[in-house]
């Protein structure tokens, strides 16, 4: 490092103090805290991210939000040359520049990660580093200090690409570093072209439908995604998008709305009531990468039916297996590719779903908690699909079966009528397009779940009837220490304590259907216990007894 980038780093840095006594870590979804503690976090991201790009010799995003948390809090991303998640090597290194209590420190961290990692730094390699941030108010000044972090690198340039979703961000990576233009207008357009693909393409005797299945009421959070939806329902002319609580009607981020609230507590949101009840609604989370539907109760004291992650999960699977068995029957074995479906859940999705996809036939694998880790398999397939139940996935399609779509359908004569194998390869690289590959994103998750809808002649009503979700429960501990708690098989099994994998499962063996499994969370300092069971009260009772149990082995007095 030469004594300008020395000294560019030394001075800049000195603007931003690390706040006092407080340990920061690059968790499931980035640095996350109260906004007021995070300039120098950003800042020293900034300096990650620029790095990064250098590193990688690609265009790198840093996003800043903190999604369904209150709006007080902030975080910060980055975003991976192929626009997916930070790769997990460089977590280490992001937790320890953010945790470097003075500028000298930080200029030695730097300069050993630098010499390990081979990076470059001779000021004439170049680096760009497109910086996005959701509607919160401390987004702007966290922005700037984004800004000084990546130009505090010597050959480092900043794109502020403005006010996005989470997903639109990554999508711009992705798009940028395939040479693929690149700006909010190009993202509207990708989406509303290949929904109207899949649009002409539904069978004809399914496509006609009464004002009120064609509507969509959606829940923005009061976020980012609202706004950015109403942009894109304006391009979109078969579709009726009807957006409350979005940013600009007054109501507070996150607060009694959004896709968390309405998984969570299952209660209707802000801005909804019995005059909704059984209309087709969403929500989105605060920076919208999460969707979920819901159908308000009649008469209900705000209850919901919720369809969750899972049942999107289910509904995509369906609908793609219905297309590869259109493409195979018509092709014959010649010609027919052969693709691989997997479906990537985790041990939250309710065992309804994951029985339902079996029985499909379809091969369900299972991950830990976090994005990363269900993309990452998903990866793994020619097609895979993975969702969170709280809302969070997408569906990936490997290259070389994008290809084979490609030329299968160039083929296809513009006058003539296309057979319905070549109908399939039409919708199936049209849901390449429409879905966002490089992470889950609610608005391209909502324009395909409304096309297969529509595609099937389906109510949400019929959608929800796939499967019956099993009664659950999920609950938090608060303990001495977290990480005490050691998982196994994709956390389903405690290996560490010894001995309260056996008590739970004297446990859970009491009650019918009984599923039930604890593990330290990612985001918040407590053990999560998740229950399962046959009827409402035993997985309550179910879930009760065994926070006791965790509360023994490892409450706030045990250690
Ligand atoms: C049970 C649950 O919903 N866990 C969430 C939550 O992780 P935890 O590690 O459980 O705190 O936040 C993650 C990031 O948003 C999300 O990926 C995950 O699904
Ligand atoms: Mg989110």
């Amino acid at each position: 490092m030469n004594e300008e980038q020395k000294s560019l780093l030394l001075n800049s840095s000195s603007c931003f103090s690390p706040p006092q006594g407080v340990k920061l870590s690059y968790g499931t979804a980035g640095f996350r805290a109260d906004a007021s503690l995070l300039p120098s976090t950003v800042y020293r991201v900034g300096i990650l991210a620029a790095l990064r790009s250098l590193k990688t010799g690609s265009v790198i995003g840093v996003m800043i939000t903190a999604s369904h948390n209150k709006v007080s809090d902030n975080g910060v991303k980055i975003a991976d040359p192929n626009g997916g998640m930070l790769s997990q090597h460089w977590e280490p290194f992001a937790d320890a520049l953010a945790n470097a209590p003075s500028p000298q420190h930080l200029l030695l961290l730097i300069n050993e990660f630098v010499a390990k990692e081979g990076i470059l730094m001779d000021g004439v390699s170049q680096a760009e580093v497109l910086l996005g941030r959701d509607t919160r108010p401390s987004g702007s000044a966290l922005l700037e200090a984004a800004r000084q972090g990546v130009t505090s690198i010597v050959g480092a340039v900043v794109k502020d690409m403005g006010i996005l979703t989470t997903p639109q961000l990554h999508w711009m990576v992705r798009a940028r570093n395939k040479g693929i233009k690149a700006s909010e207008q190009d993202y509207f357009e990708q989406l509303s072209s290949s929904l109207r693909c899949l649009e002409d393409l539904i069978p004809t005797e399914k496509s006609k439908f009464d004002e009120l299945i064609d509507k969509v009421v959606v829940d923005g959070s009061n976020g980012v995604g609202g706004v950015k939806l109403k942009g894109l329902g304006r391009l979109l002319n078969a579709l009726v998008i009807e957006v409350r609580n979005s940013s600009e009607d007054g109501g507070v981020l996150n607060d009694g709305v959004g896709a968390d609230y309405v998984q969570k507590e299952k209660l209707v949101p802000h801005g909804f009531g019995s005059e909704d009840a059984g209309m087709r609604c969403a929500s989105l989370d605060g920076d919208a990468d999460r969707l979920v539907y819901f159908i308000v109760q009649p008469e209900s004291s705000g209850r919901i039916d919720l369809v969750d992650g899972d049942k999107i999960l289910s509904l995509f699977a369906l609908f793609i297996r219905e297309q590869l068995s259109f493409l195979n029957e018509n092709e014959g074995l010649k010609n027919c590719y052969p693709c691989r479906l997997g479906v990537v859940q985790t041990a939250y999705a309710n065992g309804a779903s994951t029985n339902y996809l079996k029985q499909l036939g379809l091969e369900v694998n299972f991950t830990p908690t976090g994005v990363k880790y269900l993309h990452e398999k998903a990866a793994e397939f020619d097609i895979g699909i993975y969702f969170e139940a709280n809302g969070h996935g997408t569906v990936l399609f490997s290259e070389s079966l994008i290809e084979w779509l490609e030329a299968r359908t160039k083929e296809i004569s513009s006058g003539s009528k296309a057979s319905e194998a070549e109908k399939a390869a039409l919708r199936l690289l049209a849901v390449s397009k429409l879905i966002n590959q490089a992470v889950g994103d609610a608005l391209s998750g909502l324009l395909l779940v409304e096309v297969i809808l529509q595609h099937m002649g389906w109510s949400i009503h019929r959608w929800n009837e796939l499967y019956h979700d099993l009664p659950s429960r999920q609950l938090k501990v608060k303990v001495a220490d977290r990480n005490a708690v050691i998982t196994a098989n994709a956390e389903t099994v405690v290996v560490s304590p010894p001995g309260l994998q056996e008590a739970i499962n004297a446990e859970t063996g009491k009650y019918p259907q009984g599923r039930c499994f604890v593990r330290p969370s990612g985001t918040e300092d407590v053990v999560r216990v998740y229950a399962e069971a046959s009827t409402q009260e035993a997985a309550g009772t179910l879930a009760n007894s065994v926070t006791k149990l965790v509360d023994q082995f490892l409450g706030l007095n045990s250690s």
